[in-house]
């Protein structure tokens, strides 16, 4: 069928959701809208189904999300006798509404389910995945993205979120099923009187907040050090939890931004909440100026990101995610060897675009630091191939540069509420030393070098926008850089072509294939482009090195603008 036909079909049916009867209808005749709504399914991204909420196969509506959960269904029975799967969402817009459909779908085909009673944390899901024996769990969440967006990230037994096989495998049933005529739904009250869908226990939540204090490195620092937090949740799923462990180990002293403390998917003070973005924090460093805080934590809607502020002086300062991620393993590393508790062969895991400090603090440790694709679920799989070898211990944390961080194998999923502890007990050990983060960033820099990192986001939304997306990477893979910024390319990374070619040849890449070009500079300095696997936009992440500050800011420049005239963006 072609997209007006589909068009037609959705407009003749009777809809059980009113906005999108009434979204149809408004754009009825207009081609490029309907185009955009039709032209293809949503499909699995860096973590799993995003898209905006709305009517039509390539939208979050009740109809993609009952497919997509169909899919996931049918995937579970063919491997097992009687799957379980845990579900939980978070406070964007229908979020609860979409948790209930795929409850729905799941008791329909026979498969119990464990739904959160209230809005909970990735973390929190991917543990009661986990803790509860289930073969998958569901989040209903598209993270930090606007308010117009949503999305379902999936897990397997194992708490990480589906591997490329296997969610290929669930589109693949998805794609064979007819949202409107093939998707088994029962009633959700009656499916909750027979026990097919039973809610979550508090207790299953202790034992998370349980697991996640195991992870501190210095126990009872917090209490000493008497750390003045102000902390913001962004109108998302982090308060409880977050807060409650914060409690638990110490931390009195602390401030929550009132306007962003409970629920709301319109995230009327945060429009972009992600802590990434400096206006997402807005309020907080308002709150900041107010109070004196040391440290401002802020957690994305669903949970698993934190961003913070570090007073220094009279000026609170922002530290990236490449920042925190290296501060976070020297902490643990040195904090492990100090207290005796540094497993044999440690190992960490971070992320091609992610800071290439964080290798060089592991080496200082005798840490064997990993490198994986983009996306927590491949940090998370280097804990599987661990556990089966015998030893998950081995794992000490994982990172990655977008504000994503993982202590333990309680989970296997970036967790906003381990992160923060252990960030807030780091300053906290810091402040005890008389210094703050930013301090503790200098000095690494004095000890490993000065790595400074940035991003930049090209949007391209729409079908249109894909293609733009699509010719801009073809065009730069066909034409490797000679130079940029005034130095030689050294090497050239194509990971979906799995090779690495350099002066001395070419060599493969061992990753899976993925749609991504990173350039070597002479002087040490490197760009990695992708596209992202969430939101419509390129991505470009520089990482730049040199002796002195003033370097940095003039060479990242001009690197970015060669970048950028290689992309057509200039
Ligand atoms: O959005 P979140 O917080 O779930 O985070 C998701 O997206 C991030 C950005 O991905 P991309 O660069 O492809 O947009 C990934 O790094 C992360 O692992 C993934 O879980
Ligand atoms: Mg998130």
């Amino acid at each position: 069928m072609n997209c007006m036909e589909l068009y037609e079909r959705w407009v003749s049916r009777e809809l059980e959701d009113q906005d999108l009867t009434r979204e149809l209808e408004e754009i009825r005749g207009k081609q490029e809208e309907i185009y955009d709504r039709f032209y293809k399914d949503l499909e699995f991204g860096t973590a799993g189904l995003r898209g905006i909420i709305g009517a039509g196969s390539n939208r979050m509506n009740i109809y993609t999300v009952r497919k997509a959960t169909q899919g996931l269904a049918m995937m579970l029975k063919e491997n097992n006798k009687a799957p379980m799967a845990a579900v939980s969402y978070d406070s964007r817009i229908k979020s609860d509404v979409f948790a209930k459909e795929a409850a729905r779908v799941l008791a329909a085909n026979g498969i119990k389910v464990w739904l959160y009673p209230q809005l909970m944390p990735v973390p929190a899901l991917a543990f009661a995945t986990r803790d509860l024996k289930c073969q998958a769990g569901i989040m209903v969440t598209a993270s930090h993205n606007p308010s117009k967006y949503n999305g379902y990230k999936v897990y397997g037994p194992d708490g990480c979120q589906l591997g490329l096989e296997e969610s290929a495998r669930v589109l693949d049933f998805a794609s064979k099923t007819d949202l409107f005529d093939d998707v088994k739904i029962t009633d959700f009250d009656a499916a909750v009187k027979s026990g097919m869908i039973e809610y979550i226990e508090e207790k299953i939540v202790d034992h998370f907040i349980a697991a996640v204090e195991k992870q501190q490195i210095n126990p009872g620092i917090c209490k000493k050090a008497g750390l003045k937090l102000v902390y913001t949740p962004l109108n998302g799923a982090g308060n409880h939890c977050v807060r409650r462990v914060l409690k638990n180990i110490g931390v009195t002293d602390i401030t929550v931004v009132p306007e962003q403390e409970h629920p709301d998917g319109n995230f009327p003070t945060c429009p972009y909440p992600n802590p990434e973005i400096k206006e997402a924090l807005a309020k907080g460093l308002e709150l900041c100026a107010k109070t004196g805080a040391d440290l401002l934590l802020a957690t994305d809607p669903d949970c698993d990101r934190v961003g913070i502020a570090v007073r220094q002086g009279d000026e609170y300062e922002l530290l990236s995610g490449n920042q925190v991620g290296a501060l976070l393993l020297d902490y643990i590393a040195a904090g492990r060897i100090a207290n005796h508790t540094m497993p044999k062969d440690p190992v960490a895991v971070t992320t091609i675009v992610s800071t290439k400090l964080f290798s060089a603090i592991g080496r200082h440790y005798g840490v064997d630091v990993k490198i994986v694709l983009t996306g927590f679920k491949f940090i998370g799989e280097q804990i599987h191939l661990l556990e089966e070898e015998g030893h998950p211990e081995r794992y000490i944390f994982g990172f990655e540069e977008s504000y994503g961080y993982l202590a333990g194998t309680h989970v296997r999923d970036k967790d906003a509420v381990v992160g923060s502890m252990l960030i807030v007990e780091m300053a906290s050990y810091y402040k005890e030393k008389g210094m703050t983060l930013v301090d503790a960033l200098k000095s690494l820099y004095e000890r490993f070098g000065l790595y400074c990192e940035s991003v930049a986001n090209f949007m391209f939304e729409g079908a249109q926008g894909m293609t733009i997306m699509t010719q801009m990477m073809d065009k730069m893979r066909k034409n490797p850089p000679k130079e940029l910024a005034g130095s030689k390319v050294i090497c050239v990374k194509d990971y979906l072509a799995s090779i690495s070619s350099s002066e001395t040849g070419v060599e493969p890449i061992a990753l899976p294939k993925s749609n991504v070009l990173e350039y070597l500079l002479e002087n040490g300095c490197s760009a990695v482009v992708r596209p992202s696997g969430t939101e419509p936009k390129i991505k470009l992440y520089l990482s730049i090195v040199g002796e002195k500050m003033s370097e940095i800011e003039p060479k990242a420049k001009a690197l970015s603008q060669d970048i950028e005239k290689m992309m057509g963006v200039k």
